[in-house]
């Protein structure tokens, strides 16, 4: 792939979500719920977010894409969440899994470990996640997961290449690791995303409502390239609110404003780096 091809399939994905308005429901954490609804919708998706085994199944079975983020687990997730993967894996539709928090507890150690074999199309994670995730699927540049401390990363992006490259390369999707600067991976090419604001990660959900919104734009490209479009989108709007607000409670407002007035050749045009 070259500059110029990458910028074009980057402008079309946009585009094209905005005419599809494609189903891509959600069972994601309690936290930050209505952020990632609201991020689906202003990029052009339509949003749909459950809880009961039957309906993450039946969802998944109707959907264009899914997103599954295990940032607060209850114990219906234990039949939910390997349910809907399923069925995901089985019907080849694309879904993006958030491994928050790796390393926490019995039950999210057991689901992780569970979806390796339903291969998520996306795999978006702050470094320390895709470190630990690669880590508990025996992949190289992985570590023990006990390392991971809550939510928030304790690694650098670039400490994340191998472990994203391996996780890429066994799933056959892409890998996406968000920090200052984003790296995604289709386990051969690897791109740098670069803007977006400091005040991101001051507010919970910019993370989870990517990777809702990867999940998106996934409906409508490859997920190497639904990836990159997520977190150019994400760099532009960031880097523009950061400009003209106080602080990080008028920033998540306005964060949002710039997602829905973002124009396709804007959202291409957001630098980044072909490695
Ligand atoms: N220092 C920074 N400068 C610019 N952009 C940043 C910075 N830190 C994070 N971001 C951006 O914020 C978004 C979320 O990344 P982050 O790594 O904070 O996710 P996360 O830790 O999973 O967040 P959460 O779990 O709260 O949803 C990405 O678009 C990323 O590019
Ligand atoms: C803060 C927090 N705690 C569990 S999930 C979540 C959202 C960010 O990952
Ligand atoms: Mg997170």
């Amino acid at each position: 792939m070259t500059n110029e091809t990458l910028k074009k399939a980057i402008e079309q994905t946009a585009v094209a979500v905005r005419q599809m308005n494609p189903l891509v429901p959600s069972i994601t954490n309690t936290v930050t719920i209505n952020f990632v609804a609201n991020a689906q919708l202003a990029v052009g998706g339509s949003a749909a977010m459950v809880y009961l085994p039957d309906e993450g199944e039946g969802l998944a079975h109707i959907c264009q894409a899914m997103y599954i983020n295990v940032g607060t687990l209850f114990p219906v997730y234990a039949e939910t969440l390997p349910l809907t993967a399923k069925v995901l894996h089985e019907e080849r539709k694309p879904w993006v899994l958030d491994p928050v928090a790796i390393g926490l507890g019995k039950m999210r150690t057991d689901l992780l470990t569970q979806f390796k074999e339903y291969k998520p199309s996306i795999i978006r994670g702050n470094a320390s996640e895709i470190i630990a995730l690669a880590g508990l699927w025996n992949l190289s540049g992985g570590s023990a997961v006990s390392e991971v401390r809550g939510v928030d990363s304790t690694d650098t992006v670039r400490a994340a290449r191998d472990a994203a490259m391996a996780l890429a390369s066994w799933t056959g999707g892409a890998v996406a690791v968000s920090g200052a600067e984003d790296l995604i991976t289709d386990g051969k090419q690897v791109i740098i995303s670069k803007g977006g604001s400091p005040m991101m990660p001051c507010i919970t959900g910019t993370g989870c409502s990517l990777g809702g919104v990867m999940a998106v734009y996934a409906a409508a490209a490859d997920p190497f390239v639904a990836a990159i479009t997520g977190a150019a989108v994400y760099n532009l709007a960031g880097s523009r609110a950061e400009t003209y607000v106080k602080g990080t409670g008028s920033f998540q407002t306005a964060f949002i404003d710039e997602l829905y007035t973002a124009q396709p050749s804007d959202i291409a045009g957001n630098p980044f780096i072909l490695e």
